[in-house]
């Protein structure tokens, strides 16, 4: 089995009901390969209702399964709403909530214990690619984010850069291309089944960048952030992914 190609959009918190219509004009096209949609858990049970052959995603859910943490959610509430998908690690979280990577393996745990895909996200910060670090963060978050318990069917990996994200500024192809042939191998050795494990690129993926770093080697599709919001945006990335 190949990898199979995947265009995430990632909303963050973005989207009111309205916001749906956007989803409405993604589900009605003829895609070409899987596509996933994150909106705000706000959103989830009315997206479903919206998305056809589209996957629905939370953007992080909490490692237990219930109790008493206010304002999180659990992976089986994600499930019970209609979500197939889950983002972890995002570095927004990582940055904002200080989770770390033992955190993000234990919420991966939960989430497939709920019979969801865990989308995980690793990448450096600027300081840490500018220090000649960027492998060995790599390698660390892998080592520490993906559970044993994770295979090409229950996991996708996600590189984003943290400097890449919101920015406009994306790393040359060859340095995407070093990452996810690190990613690689790494999975593979680790996984008998890792490489066909799923790898985004995510960080300022437009649809004018979009072919380009679709067709550097282990890239199976992106985790894409502002340009998820528009049909008219996200479209033509969802194209590119589908011809490379
Ligand atoms: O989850 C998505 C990423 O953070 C990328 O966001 P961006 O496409 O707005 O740079």
């Amino acid at each position: 089995m190949a990898p199979k190609k995947l265009a995430a959009g990632n909303w963050k918190m973005n989207g009111l009901t309205a916001s749906l219509a956007e989803l409405d004009a993604i589900a009605a096209r003829e895609n070409g390969c899987d596509v996933l949609i994150c909106p705000p858990a706000t959103l989830i049970t009315a997206a479903v209702a919206h998305s056809g052959e589209v996957a629905i995603g939370g953007q992080d859910c909490h490692a237990a399964e219930s109790g008493a943490h206010t304002g999180d959610v659990s992976a089986a509430m994600l499930r019970d709403a209609g979500a197939s998908h889950v983002i972890l690690g995002h570095s927004e979280r990582r940055t904002d909530h200080g989770e770390t990577d033992g955190q993000v393996a234990q919420k991966a745990i939960a989430a497939h214990e709920a019979g969801l895909v865990t989308v995980i996200c690793i990448g450096e910060t600027e300081a840490q690619r500018d220090g000649g670090q960027t492998l060995d963060v790599i390698a660390t978050q892998l080592a520490g984010s993906v559970p044993d318990c994770a295979t090409a069917a229950n996991t996708v990996i996600a590189y984003e850069p943290v400097w890449a994200i919101g920015t406009g500024r994306t790393p040359t192809n060859d340095q995407i291309a070093e990452v996810h042939a690190l990613i690689r191998e790494t999975l593979a050795a680790r996984f008998s089944d890792g490489n066909d494990v799923t790898l985004l690129y995510g960080g300022s993926v437009k649809p004018g960048n979009a072919g380009e770093i679709f067709d550097i080697p282990h890239v199976n599709g992106a985790l894409v952030g502002g340009a998820s919001l528009k049909a008219g945006d996200f479209g033509p990335i969802i194209d590119a992914l589908a011809a490379a």
